[in-house]
């Protein structure tokens, strides 16, 4: 019996993800009849420790994966159950995304005091979140509103919504339901008002390209479903070069089939770069076959129309 050792950052959010990644992987190992047992080494990683400055400022999402892929690459740890949204878009030399598990909801959520929606929060409403996707994509749909900064964990955030005064506060909510707080959603946001972040609601498990009996374990996981339009999500990142902090959304759905002969499902990707005070949000939807070319398609449309500009100025 192989003991897979799971490295986890101390977040509640992180340990329970990891929590119910492995559930899931005992059900297969019992279906399956595999030998593996697991157990969970807690990491801290680099962001953990810089909760009070702006992401963007710190050097991005790369911070809370670092520490852990190097656990993995010095076989201290086997695997690691990432939110795909933290997860950078070329992982390090030797280690491979195994698996992504069924996605939950994508959808970002409105947590507000009083049970408001966006559209009933009162004129000059102050909004908490520090992710410049959120903030822009908000600012456009509703300029009077004041967005401000917070960072930590979705716990202190959620109590931050008291603490700091706020009318509300938007956070991811995979996120919410996963800690079991989902009756703190007063609305889910449409992608018209708020695209959600690339991979937003999936997760990825990382662990070591030659662990090949891991990997087994890990591609009867792997939901197929999941794992192209997230593909093509990351896909319209990247060549967006959006590896730093910067006001990007993509979602990815399947198209219902139709029933024309040759029919073969269909993936229908939108896209945003926003500009981070809402003046300007380019969207494209385009639709097609393939992940990876739907993903750059995408791309290449928003860069037609100057995403490249937005995104330096953000940048510089
Ligand atoms: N940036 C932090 C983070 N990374 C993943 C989630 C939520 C879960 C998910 O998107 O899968 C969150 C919290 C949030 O944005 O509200």
């Amino acid at each position: 019996m192989r003991t897979i050792k799971v490295g986890s950052r101390q977040s509640a959010l992180a340990l329970t993800q990891t929590g119910y990644v492995i559930q899931d992987l005992r059900n297969i190992c019992d279906r399956e009849g595999l030998a593996f047992d697991f157990e969970v080494h807690k990491i801290v990683t680099k962001g953990d420790l810089i909760l009070d400055v702006t992401l963007s400022k710190v050097g991005g999402k790369g911070l809370f994966v670092k520490e852990i892929e190097q656990a993995m690459l010095d076989r201290t740890i086997d695997m690691a159950v990432h939110s795909m949204k933290d997860m950078p878009s070329e992982l390090p030399e030797g280690l491979v995304n195994g698996a992504v598990p069924r996605r939950a909801d994508p959808r970002d959520a409105l947590v507000s005091r009083g049970g408001l929606t966006l559209d009933q929060l009162p004129e000059g409403a102050r909004v908490g979140t520090s992710s410049l996707r959120r903030s822009s994509q908000l600012k456009s749909y509703r300029p009077d509103l004041q967005l401000e900064s917070i960072r930590g964990n979705i716990d202190s955030r959620l109590r931050k919504l008291e603490t700091e005064g706020l009318d509300a506060i938007i956070l991811a909510a995979a996120g919410l339901y996963r800690m079991g707080w989902e009756d703190r959603i007063t609305e889910y946001l449409s992608e018209e008002a708020c695209l959600p972040a690339v991979g937003q609601g999936a997760l990825g498990i990382e662990c070591r390209e030659d662990d090949e009996e891991l990997l087994h374990l890990l591609t009867l996981y792997n939901d197929p479903a999941t794992a192209a339009p997230v593909m093509a999500e990351r896909r319209f990142l990247s060549v967006l070069n959006g590896g730093c902090q910067v006001p990007i959304g993509a979602h990815a759905v399947w198209l219902p089939e139709d029933d024309s002969l040759n029919s073969e499902n269909k993936l229908q990707l939108t896209g945003m770069v926003g500009m981070p005070d809402g003046r300007l949000i380019l969207k494209e939807t385009l639709s097609g076959k393939d992940p990876v070319r739907l993903g750059e398609e995408v791309a290449w449309r928003l860069i037609d129309r100057g995403a490249e500009q937005i995104l330096a100025e953000v940048r510089g």
